[in-house]
């Protein structure tokens, strides 16, 4: 299937005076470039750039452009220009792309007297576009991009080709709605409209048949297994009456065959069709699923944390792969929270229930310990009933040495082996789940920069996005040993402190828990807040809650009519307006 690419549109004067040309297309091919070289889709390929066939200065060629880029699946496009040129005649007028424009800042001709005409354009005309200007004058000859363009042109792409990515996807609904948790309802006319996602339901019976017919790669399983047996030990087996050893073996097969069937439902599988099985071997189409579990699948079978975890970590026994998207409890809402963070970043995302605040005081109740360092204003327990992605354990290191998580395509045998190290994989609690199965377990043993994000749905209002910053902390071995046991020692442990920023949502820790909207939150290594924001933007989703510094704030020019002294109520505004991007 073609790539979501980026369209570049290098812009003239009619008049075409001498060298106009040459410099357009100069800047569009170090537009290309710089984008081929920086940014990737989250298949860890680079992503591409196409330019158009002819400098562009009226309506004739702005459509041989737009003919040409039909042909390419251009999701957004870069219209480029050295000097002044012709607004509305030249501008991309396709209401599905996204858009910017980058006018340079020279002063032999009037580049960004263009940007600004053709902006205005834009927001006369219902079409959001990106500004993209240089900060400092440059001369005509200079060549190289001023950093602070790149940042934007990279922004601009890296946010786009995520939103190229998701397009004509397919979220897949294995079940239904887990125990009432609402981000579980699928809402088919948020996927639809907001992210282009079409939605399917498979019930979880199509794992039952698939397992009595053998529809899966029998080899793999065999494989899966053998790898399975060698590398995940069994961890801690809290319940008073365990399953027994032979339930317990026959568990972990199901749960390896359940992995491979739900992962086959999602992204298809060629051995299928070989196998006679064609629609199968198909799959859905899918850029990201989610399990219902609860109650009516783990009542009698062994639970999907092996799945969810397994899926959404950067390897398998394959080696290392692209993680697939797999919400826990279904929750679908959560699953798109997780999608931004992989596809801004390649790497695994991490589901959790935003379980516990945990004061300072309570802390030292509980344990008799102040803490210090970051930990030092109370913490958010985040956890999860085992289906986490190992990733998260902190045991991955850069060549610093300091704990990170990579883009899975940077993935090493090495950290592949200190994920399955940090991990051991406890008997479901059987009071939860009487089918059974193991749980992922460990503890995130480092300070790393995450971001926890969270998509909620809003009656009135629609999709909001809420982001928070911060860092995972180490706690003294002692109060983690303690603090665990009182919640769940079979189950991934991160203790996270979001930054605070003294206002609002960002007044304390207790306040980031307080304003968070559902009982899960997904988190992404780094401070991906910026482009989470930047995409947001694009898809016309509001963000209610962040703590980016309002510099770092990315959003199409026209959000600015909307208000400049108060950014957060002129995205509400200006998403209101242009509603979603597919309509
Ligand atoms: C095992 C329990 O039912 C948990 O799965 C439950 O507390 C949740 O995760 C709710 O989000
Ligand atoms: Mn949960």
């Amino acid at each position: 299937m073609s790539k979501p690419k980026i369209g570049i549109r290098p812009i003239i004067d009619g008049r075409r005076m001498e060298g106009l040309e040459e410099k357009a297309f100069i800047m569009a091919k170090r537009a290309k470039e710089l984008i081929e070289a920086n940014v990737k889709y989250a298949d860890g390929t680079a992503a591409e750039c196409v330019i158009s066939p002819c400098a562009i200065s009226g309506s004739r060629e702005a459509y041989i452009c737009k003919e040409a880029f039909d042909k390419e699946n251009v999701v957004a496009t870069l219209s480029v220009t050295p000097c002044w040129c012709f607004g509305s005649e030249t501008m991309d007028m396709d209401p599905l792309t996204i858009k910017a424009v980058w006018g340079a800042n020279g002063t032999e001709r009037p580049g960004a007297v263009y940007l600004a005409s053709v902006l205005a354009a834009h927001e006369q005309k219902g079409l959001p576009a990106f500004s993209i200007y240089g900060r400092d004058v440059q001369d005509t000859e200079d060549q190289p991009i001023p950093a602070d363009v790149a940042e934007k042109i990279l922004r601009f792409a890296r946010c786009a080709v995520a939103v190229g990515q998701m397009r004509d996807k397919s979220y897949v609904n294995i079940g239904a709605v887990s125990m009432g948790i609402a981000g579980s309802q699928c809402d088919a006319d948020f996927f639809q409209r907001y992210l282009g996602i079409r939605a399917e339901w498979v019930d979880m019976t199509e794992i039952l048949r698939r397992r009595k017919y053998k529809i899966y790669d029998e080899e793999e399983v065999e494989r899966a297994f053998a790898w399975t047996k060698k590398y995940c030990k069994e961890g801690f087996d809290k319940n008073p009456e365990p399953h027994t050893a032979a339930q317990k073996a026959e568990e972990w097969r199901d749960v390896v065959i359940n992995t491979i069937i739900c992962r086959d439902i999602i992204l298809g599988n060629e051995k299928l069709a070989a196998k006679g099985y064609i629609e199968e071997g198909n799959g859905r189409n899918g850029i990201l699923g989610g399990f219902q579990g609860q109650r009516m699948w783990s009542d009698w079978q062994p639970n999907a944390d092996f799945a969810e975890a397994i899926l959404n970590t950067s390897f398998d026994w394959n080696g290392k792969r692209q993680p697939t998207i797999f919400a826990t409890e279904n929750d679908g809402l959560n699953g798109v929270a997780m999608l931004f963070g992989h596809l801004l970043t390649g790497t695994s995302s991490v589901f959790a229930d935003v379980r516990t605040y945990w004061s300072p005081e309570a802390v030292e109740r509980v344990s008799g310990k102040k803490l210090t360092g970051r930990a030092a204003q109370g913490f958010i327990h985040l956890i999860n009933s085992g289906a986490a992605a190992l990733d998260a354990c902190g045991q991955v290191k850069n060549e610093k040495g300091e704990s990170v998580m990579k883009p899975w395509w940077e993935m090493e045998q090495k950290d592949m082996d200190a994920c399955m190290k940090a991990t051991d994989w406890c008997p479901a609690a059987l009071d939860y789940f009487p089918g059974g199965g193991f749980s992922s377990h460990f503890n995130t043993k480092a300070e790393m920069p995450v971001t926890m994000v969270r998509v909620n749905l809003v009656a009135g209002l629609g999709p909001v996005l809420q982001i928070a910053e911060g860092y995972t902390v180490e706690l003294p071995e002692d109060v983690h040993a303690l603090i665990e046991k009182r919640t769940d020692p079979t189950w991934p442990t991160t203790w996270f402190v979001p930054n605070l920023t003294g206002k609002g949502a960002f007044k304390d820790v207790y306040s980031v828990m307080a304003n968070w909207g559902a009982n899960h939150g997904s988190f992404t290594y780094g401070h991906i807040g910026r482009d989470l924001i930047t995409l947001a933007s694009m898809l016309r989703i509001p963000v209610s809650l962040h703590n980016v510094p309002e510099e770092d704030l990315y959003r199409p020019h026209a959000w600015a009519a909307f208000g400049t002294s108060e950014p957060e109520s002129a995205d509400y505004r200006a998403c209101a307006v242009y509603g979603p991007l597919y309509k």
